[in-house]
């Protein structure tokens, strides 16, 4: 059994967790991508060239952390920027400047070809448009080369909430999701799309007197399992 929950709950108990709670944006980041680098390190996944997709708000922090985690293990990975890193989120500058310290390699072009598994952290439930043109170029020239993509919170391109496709969205073999079950994993191309769905808890905390809109889901899924 589990809860599901629309990307506008999700948001309200983020901030809940951080501006009521007082826990740190960067510590929920930092517990974000714990919980894919474990998610990593139990599967079967080929880790001779990986290839982090970071977007420009929580989820690309999520992503050039978790580049960060992997380098640290001598994993070979690259991390490639989706949109103008001048754009991004104070979250995403801060994981920046921490990474530009251990030495990781920015990579520019979208090297896809020699990738062995790529982590998809370009959006996640921020999602609020159809993706740019040339994104939905390059996910439908990914999700033809078939690589193994582990989704950060969401497959960019699926509306949490919908499950609808935004323009184009990158098939995921794995996704690991935070805190709770995003309806639009379960809903319509969302739930085909997402592949393994893995549920991570991260350290949120939801409200007292939080009113969930959609009833508890009979659907198994992995619950945060220590791995
Ligand atoms: N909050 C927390 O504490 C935690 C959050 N966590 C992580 O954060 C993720 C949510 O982060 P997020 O709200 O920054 O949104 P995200 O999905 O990164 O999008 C980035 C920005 O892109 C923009 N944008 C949207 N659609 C667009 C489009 N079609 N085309 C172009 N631009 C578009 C939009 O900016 P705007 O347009 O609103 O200025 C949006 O803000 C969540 O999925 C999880 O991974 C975890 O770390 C746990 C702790
Ligand atoms: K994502």
């Amino acid at each position: 059994m589990t809860q599901l929950v629309t990307a506008n709950e999700m948001q309200q108990i983020d901030q809940y967790t951080i501006d009521v709670i007082g826990m740190p944006q960067d510590v929920l980041i930092e517990r974000a991508a714990m919980a894919v680098v474990d998610v990593i390190g139990a599967g079967h996944f080929d880790l001779n060239h990986v290839l982090v997709l970071a977007g420009l708000g929580n989820n690309g922090a999520d992503g050039v952390a978790i580049a960060r985690l992997l380098y640290a293990q001598g994993i070979n990975v690259s991390l490639q920027f989706v949109g103008n890193v001048n754009r991004a989120k104070d979250s995403v500058k801060r994981q920046l400047s921490i990474i530009e310290a251990y030495g990781v390699v920015r990579s520019e072009k979208s090297d896809f070809n020699e990738a062995t598994l790529i982590i998809d952290a370009i959006f996640g439930v921020g999602l609020n448009n159809d993706l740019p043109e040339g994104l939905q170029k390059m996910i439908k020239a990914a999700n033809h080369i078939e690589k193994p993509v582990i989704a950060v919170d969401m497959p960019t391109g699926i509306d949490a909430t919908t499950g609808e496709v935004r323009g184009a969205a990158l098939k995921a073999h794995t996704t690991v999701t935070f805190g709770f079950k995003k309806v639009g994993l379960t809903k319509r191309v969302g739930g085909y799309l997402s592949g393994d769905t893995i549920v991570k808890d991260v350290g949120m905390l939801v409200p007292e007197d939080f009113e969930f809109s959609l009833p508890l889901s009979q659907s198994a899924t992995h619950e945060s399992e220590a791995i």
